[in-house]
């Protein structure tokens, strides 16, 4: 199933501030993906919003990764300028999703349909990979909306979407308060629209929900091994070595242990082999620090290899995407001469947004501008 975040905040177009200025806050707050919604503006204001609001995630790293609420004329438009969304968001009134998957540009995007009552839980199109399950509640942000499913139709509707193997995702009206029962009726993740602009502090909130989530839902069992995963300076050696000692588990550093075994540093491991050499270091002991459970933290570019994802899988460890958000990752590794690929932000960059399909098969966690110390004890809060 999709791996999909908490907390889903969607724009909102009654708000003074543009479409795109939410997207770029909401980014900075933390949060990896964002949906934009443009009801009822124009087709011109909602194009220019979302050609700056992926512009933008474009230059900083593909983050917040932005789904398309409706609209798929806009998000070809936006794959035909090299911006290709991570995802569409259709309705039971829009385009189909098997016909949304054939547009150019969009083979690989995340289809989303609406889902409402029995009957469009059980039939989504096979294209989505999640569907919203609303409304929750009345909510005054989508006039007309069909009748409030409550707890028991969530619960309904996530069961149907799981077996289709479809992350769910509840919406309508959901407050902060809703979050742990819907998290035990089975959602994957929660869309917010009201709550998320009435709040001055959204890192807060999708703290909170997030911590919910887990209590619910751990992300890996007492005694597995976990490997994290993600960008460079995303904290995974900090994270990693504050989780195994609490967790009383062995933990090895992958860059760490190349180190030691080559007995120089990464960068003139880089400099005298070039990078494949580098590679080729990793995936060849990976396998040994897998043996037994640990806590392992990968270096930033080793879950792009199959191998090693599948030597991860194999050994049964649990991953985890330390999910940060780049321009903070920047701010701690760019330019460190032992790490040979952050030494140019641009490039830095568009690597992070390459890797963030791989990195994003995993769950991730959200630090949120917490410490490691505040992440590990959210994790273990269980
Ligand atoms: N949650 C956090 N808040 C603030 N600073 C952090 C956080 N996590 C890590 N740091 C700091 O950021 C820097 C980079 O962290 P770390 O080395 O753990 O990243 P990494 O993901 O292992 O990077 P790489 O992939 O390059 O090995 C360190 O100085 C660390 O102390
Ligand atoms: O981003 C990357 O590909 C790298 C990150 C570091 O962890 C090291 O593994 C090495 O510098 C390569
Ligand atoms: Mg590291």
């Amino acid at each position: 199933m999709l791996s999909l975040p908490p907390l889903y905040p969607i724009t909102d177009a009654s708000l003074v501030e543009p479409l795109s200025a939410q997207i770029r806050r909401l980014g900075e707050a933390g949060f990896p993906l964002v949906q934009f919604r443009g009801k009822p503006l124009g087709a011109k204001e909602q194009w220019i919003e979302l050609r700056t609001a992926l512009a933008e995630a474009a230059a900083n790293g593909g983050w917040p990764m932005v789904c398309v609420n409706d609209r798929a004329d806009l998000a070809l438009l936006a794959a035909r300028e090299g911006l290709v969304p991570w995802g569409l968001h259709l309705g039971q009134g829009d385009l189909p999703a098997a016909e949304a998957k054939r547009l150019p540009g969009l083979a690989e995007a995340h289809l989303g349909a609406s889902t409402h009552e029995a009957g469009e839980w059980e039939a989504v199109d096979a294209a989505c990979d999640h569907a919203g399950v609303g409304p929750f509640r009345g909510t005054r942000t989508k006039a007309g909306h069909a009748a409030p499913i409550g707890l028991e139709g969530l619960r309904a509707g996530c069961a149907a979407l799981r077996a289709q193997d479809l992350a769910p995702v509840a919406i309508g009206g959901l407050t902060l308060a809703d979050a742990a029962a819907c998290f035990e009726a089975g959602a994957e993740s929660l869309a917010m629209v009201g709550e998320v602009h009435r709040t001055d502090d959204p890192a807060a909130l999708g703290w909170e929900v997030q911590r919910q989530r887990w209590r619910v839902r751990p992300p890996f069992r007492r005694g597995q091994g976990l490997a994290i995963v993600g960008g460079s300076g995303a904290g995974k050696t900090t994270l990693g070595r504050e989780l195994a000692r609490r967790l009383a588990l062995p933990f090895h550093d992958l860059d760490g242990a190349i180190e030691a075994r080559e007995g120089r540093p990464v960068a003139a491991i880089f400099s005298a082999g070039g990078e494949s050499a580098f590679r080729a270091l990793e995936s060849a002991l990976l396998p040994d620090l897998l043996a037994t459970p640990a806590v392992v933290a990968l270096g930033g570019g080793a879950w792009e290899s199959p191998v090693n994802r599948e030597a991860v899988r194999t050994a049964g460890f649990a991953p985890l995407w330390l999910a940060e958000a780049p321009a903070r990752a920047w701010v701690r590794a760019g330019q460190d001469p032992n790490r040979p690929l952050a030494q140019d932000r641009a490039a830095f960059m568009a690597r992070w947004a390459a890797r963030q399909p791989a990195w994003s098969l995993a769950p991730m966690a959200l630090a949120f501008g917490h410490s490691s110390r505040e992440l590990a004890s959210a994790l273990l809060d269980w």
